[in-house]
């Protein structure tokens, strides 16, 4: 019965998606970016039970940009545990995805994991002790194994489009560098940061890798545990308070889930112990997080009562 509903409500919620006129602004400070189909609009839901309930363009992939930072994350956590806290913060910013301004004040140490100058530290956690395409092809095969599957790849025409063009990046990378908060060589670290937010993804894949999240660190599907039971609800309290940038307020208040934007138009959010999300409008709002993205997650967790603040 409510995986009926959910069915409908999916569909309705792509239906009504796909003819609406406000849509936002496609990212264009990196140039591949800019081609995103602005018309385009996909939503992937996967239940408790495992079942996909899918609409619009659920299958075609996109740049996820910074929803890698969630899986980027859990990595770091595997990798050094709670010693991943000195190097990174986790309060919210209140201030854009790329800006420097904290890092000043504060020796260094970005506010979270999720603003892209945290990114690129967790990022250098991963690398340290690896030739950088051996972290990649770490990042890559994590993505591959937790949304089973092989088919998911690089967009390298991304990564080095934003290569060219990464000086704000390279900037952090370096100011971080001076504080002694990056280990590695910038060009390797911001290498394999600008490749891992160049991973193209669909809808359905993204939501089948997140399910761990939903799921008390657990694939509900494989029965693996990928991390524990506290570690899922403390990244689930980090999308919640960070994974929008200075929107992060404003998408609680809407939309009441864990989510995490990125400015290729994705979100992926989680309704714990109920299902895990993506959904994908490349057009942004001035957070720059997916317009349409975002209100269609609004639809959903009203209509379906899936807000963690009550339905
Ligand atoms: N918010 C984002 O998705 C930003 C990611 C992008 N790769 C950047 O570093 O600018």
């Amino acid at each position: 019965m409510s995986s009926q509903k959910l069915d409908v409500v999916v569909r309705e919620i792509a239906e009504e998606m796909k003819a609406r006129e406000d849509r936002g602004e496609v990212a264009r400070y990196i140039p591949q970016l800019a081609r995103a189909d602005p018309e385009a609009f996909g939503i992937a839901v996967i239940d408790a039970d495992g079942e996909a309930h899918v609409g619009g363009d659920a299958d075609v992939p996109f740049s996820i940009q910074s929803v890698s930072k969630v899986f980027t994350l859990t990595l770091a956590l595997g990798k050094v545990g709670d010693r991943l806290w000195r190097r990174v913060g986790k309060e919210p910013s209140g201030t854009a995805f790329n800006s420097i301004v904290q890092l000043e004040h504060e020796s260094g140490i970005p506010r979270n994991p999720f603003i892209n100058a945290g990114a690129i530290a967790v990022t250098d956690v991963i690398l340290s002790g690896h030739q950088p395409r051996e972290a990649l092809g770490e990042i890559l095969r994590f993505m591959r194994f937790l949304a089973d599957d092989l088919t998911i790849a690089i967009d390298e025409g991304v990564a080095g489009s934003e290569q060219r063009t990464g000086f704000r990046n390279a900037a952090l990378a370096n100011y971080m560098r001076a504080f002694g908060n990056l280990e590695n060589p910038v060009e390797y670290t911001l290498g394999v940061y600008f490749h891992h937010c160049a991973i193209a993804m669909s809808c359905r894949q993204l939501a089948m890798a997140a399910r761990f999240l939903a799921h008390g660190g657990r694939n509900p599907s494989t029965g693996l545990n990928v991390v524990t039971a506290e570690r899922a609800r403390r990244i689930n309290a980090l999308m919640l308070t960070c994974g929008h940038y200075d929107g992060s307020g404003e998408f609680a208040y809407r939309v009441g889930l864990p989510g995490k934007s990125g400015v290729g138009g994705g979100i992926l959010a989680v309704a714990p112990g109920k299902a895990s999300i993506a959904v994908w409008s490349p057009g942004l709002d001035a957070s720059g997080n997916s317009h349409l993205g975002r209100i269609a997650l609004e639809a959903l967790t009203r209509r379906m009562g899936w807000s963690i603040f009550g339905a």
